[in-house]
């Protein structure tokens, strides 16, 4: 582990971790019934609740100067007394498990013991951070993909920490993604650790062994525009599938796509799984504003393993806009050979919606 934000690893690995626990103990036992709708229609469970109460608790005590953005907010909480009693008891399942010291977990951070409603639904309101250019702040995504975490696919709990709004740290557990991209049966759940300067590495999510704290680091591959395979989305309505098609198309990828929830998808191109070589993301072109939480870690877990983060006209993306990406559209994330071209063919298409 490098020196640089050698704490804030420490604390966002553990807080993942924890959340990581929470989310997958909730899927074993789960219970597809609890699943909320919110207002904008997309499927919100307890587990996202909980997992943002966990780290938002964590995060509060081991730095309680530090605005946090998170995804979620409390106000189902207060009118919803089932809901709740269901998020603070799980909340504190994870919560109160005894410090692990060899994994560096300190007791100031607010665990080891149990907390009341109030705290927890202060915590998880902590979230509510308008963002912006300057400062430290901390992203959060508590559950990324919920809909993939609710059909058993792959999901992801993301955390990132912007200093004058580029990202210095990202933490993106992945319960479901193989340890091994070569063995896709075998162990699951992975965690990734970007810290800016210092690489992309990866580790087991749940460690058993002392070895299992060894940071392995991760490179994209080099790969030839004929070589790749496209990542994109499994739901149709956050990226336009059939304007990947197209590019691939003119481009001469004959492979066809990974489709895949979630920022595992990063995850997965920055390990080079299955010759990724290109995570698409184009707009659909109804004005869809992308959230920070959604692309903070991700980005960078590219970016130190060697490869580029665009938005599809090929603007950086800007994390100080707020609470979204503002100006960004979509999302190109590839490796350095390629980038170029990639975003050449999508020039090509002008026509394209949301292009
Ligand atoms: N219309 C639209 N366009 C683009 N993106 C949208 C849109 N609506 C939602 N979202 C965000 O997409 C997040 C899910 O990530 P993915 O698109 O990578 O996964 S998947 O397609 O749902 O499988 C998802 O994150 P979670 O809500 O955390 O699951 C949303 O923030
Ligand atoms: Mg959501
Ligand atoms: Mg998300
Ligand atoms: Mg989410």
């Amino acid at each position: 582990m490098s020196d640089y934000l050698s704490s804030e690893q420490n604390v966002a690995v553990a807080a993942v971790r924890r959340a990581c626990k929470l989310t997958t103990s909730v899927f074993n036992n789960l219970v597809k019934g609890e699943t909320l709708v919110k207002g904008d229609k997309s499927p919100v469970t307890v587990a996202d609740f909980s997992a943002q109460a966990v780290i938002n608790t964590i995060l509060l005590r081991a730095f309680p100067h530090d605005p946090i953005i998170g995804e979620e907010d409390a106000s189902d909480l207060r009118t919803n007394e089932l809901l709740r009693t269901r998020v603070v008891d799980l909340a504190n399942e994870a919560l109160s498990e005894k410090p692990n010291v060899e994994a560096g977990e300190e007791p100031s951070w607010g665990i080891g013991q149990k907390w009341g409603a109030d705290d927890l639904l202060a915590a998880i309101d902590k979230g509510n951070y308008e963002g912006g250019r300057s400062g430290r702040m901390w992203t959060l995504d508590p559950i990324d993909g919920t809909k993939g975490f609710l059909r058993g696919g792959q999901y992801a709990v993301c955390l990132a920490l912007l200093v004058d709004a580029r990202v210095e740290l990202g933490v993106i557990g992945c319960p479901n993604l193989p340890l091994d991209p070569s063995s896709p049966d075998g162990a699951r759940g992975a965690l990734f650790v970007a810290v800016r300067g210092h690489g992309t590495h990866q580790l087991p999510l749940f460690p058993t062994l002392s070895a299992d704290h060894t940071h392995i680091p991760l490179r994209m591959p080099t790969l030839a525009l004929s070589q790749l395979r496209f990542l994109e989305s499994v739901e149709k309505a956050h990226a336009a599938l059939d304007t990947n098609a197209r590019i691939a198309e003119v481009l001469g990828v004959t492979e066809a796509p990974a489709r895949m929830d979630s920022q595992a998808k990063y995850a997965a191109l920055a390990r080079g799984d299955g010759n990724g070589g290109v995570y698409l993301r184009l707009p659909t072109g109804v004005g869809y504003r992308e959230k920070i939480w959604d692309h903070a870690p991700g980005s960078l877990l590219i970016e130190e393993a060697g490869g580029i983060v665009s938005d599809s006209r090929g603007q950086s993306l800007d994390f100080g806009l707020g609470r979204t990406l503002g100006e960004n559209f979509g999302v190109v994330a590839a490796g350095k050979a390629v980038h170029a071209q990639i975003l050449e063919a999508i020039k090509g298409l002008g026509g394209a919606p949301g292009i």
